[in-house]
């Protein structure tokens, strides 16, 4: 059996990844050893077998005695452990939620249900490193990814709507903290029908304004707001959340040699764990709409097609309805004022899941088969 070991497993990824290790029965079919970086020789989580007490995943001796590992720890983690790991001469495989190694030329990002070809390719050439992608692009790509195997993506421009799980966990509390301060603030107006609403609007962007009003880790208000950056700074004025949208959906392909643009704006708003995405879609040639629904909704086993319809949009479209789910709707499909070429879409996914623990686990999957 192929001893497994699982670094980073109680954070907020960590715990979806075991929520779903479990619901499929994964940890039947590997040996699993997991690690802490801060109660070795703890308690593992209860997967329904028997453990050993939880082990340092700063010891590179006991981390060389596994197979594979699966890091949701985070990239300073990666940064740290991984070059020492394969200096010590480990052949496993490494399989990681952070961006750290992404870029890194014989790393593949795994998205299987899009790229199983580049990742069987990898594996097939001794490839040994297997990357969890950008939730926002890995969330495109499960919902358009029909459009782009049919070669019928010109460009594309993605304008985003990102949960505040996205920032991690405190900033979900945080999100939630913001929603109570906001509603404290009015809540004696609110119950009296005859207050005027417009002494409700400047109480409540009077404690938004608040130096008091709960922001340690988003900075500034998300409730009631939205955040028009996400992730660094870079010098060509894009945030690297947007960078990553064009560098990893083409990595992802496997056409970096001929890249496909994309680009567009990364917002956050605050929604709970689910990333929504408007695009506007350039395709490289007309093609009927209907035969584009087919082409989108039979891409993949989790792709699902809403009709372009009022009342089934505002029902199936959101994160309140996908909150929690595999499947990643997608809909709003027409074409634009700008002629027959120009589509556009709008989809949402769990950034949890497909956006961060589905494809490792699923990785891991293959892996075993290989
Ligand atoms: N958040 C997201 O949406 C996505 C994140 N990723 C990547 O996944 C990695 C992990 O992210 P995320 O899961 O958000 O990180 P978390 O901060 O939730 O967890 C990381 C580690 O922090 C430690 N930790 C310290 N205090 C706590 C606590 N109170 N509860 C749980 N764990 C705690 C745990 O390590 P220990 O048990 O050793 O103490 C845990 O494994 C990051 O690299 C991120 O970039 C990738 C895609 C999406
Ligand atoms: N940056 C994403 C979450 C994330 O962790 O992305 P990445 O895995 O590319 O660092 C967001 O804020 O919504």
């Amino acid at each position: 059996m192929m001893r497994v070991g699982l670094v980073g497993w109680r954070g907020m990824v960590g715990s979806v990844l075991m929520e779903r290790m479990r619901a499929e029965n994964d940890f039947a079919l590997i040996d699993p050893v997991f690690f802490t970086t801060s109660n070795v020789g703890g308690r593992g989580p209860d997967i329904g077998k028997d453990l050993p007490a939880l082990q340092d995943a700063r010891s590179i001796d006991q981390l060389k005695a596994t197979d594979a590992i699966i890091s949701c720890q985070g990239g300073d983690y990666t940064h740290e452990i991984y070059p020492q790991l394969r200096a010590a001469g480990w052949k496993g495989y490494w399989i990681d939620a952070a961006s750290a190694l992404r870029m890194k030329d014989d790393a593949v990002i795994v998205l299987d249900p899009v790229n199983l070809d580049v990742i069987e390719r990898a594996l097939h050439q001794g490839g040994r490193d297997f990357i969890g992608g950008n939730c926002t692009v890995s969330l495109m790509l499960m919902a358009l990814g029909g459009l782009f195997r049919h070669g019928l993506v010109e460009w594309m421009s993605a304008m985003t709507y990102q949960a505040a799980s996205g920032a991690g966990a405190n900033n979900m509390r945080e999100l939630i903290r913001q929603m109570g301060a906001i509603h404290a603030s009015v809540a004696a107006q609110l119950d009296d029908p005859a207050s005027a609403i417009l002494e409700i609007d400047r109480i409540v962007a009077d404690t938004l304004r608040s130096t008091a009003f709960p922001a340690d880790h988003f900075g500034v208000p998300l409730a009631g707001s939205l955040i028009p950056w996400i992730d660094k700074q870079l010098d060509n004025g894009q945030s690297r959340e947007e960078w990553k949208g064009q560098a990893e959906t083409n990595k992802i392909l496997g056409r970096e040699a001929d890249p496909i643009a994309i680009d567009g704006l990364c917002v956050r708003i605050g929604a709970m764990r689910c990333h929504s995405q408007a695009l506007t879609i350039k395709l490289t040639q007309d093609v009927p709409l209907d035969e584009l629904n087919e082409i989108i909704g039979t891409a993949n086993d989790w792709v699902k097609v809403v009709p372009n319809e009022r009342e089934i949009s505002m029902r199936e479209l959101t994160p309140t309805a996908v909150t929690g789910k595999l499947h990643v709707p997608v809909g709003r499909l027409r074409k634009l004022n700008m002629g027959p070429t120009f589509l556009g879409a709008f989809t949402c996914g769990d950034q949890l899941l497909w956006g961060a623990a589905e494809p490792l686990r699923r990785t891991l999957r293959i892996l075993l088969q290989a």
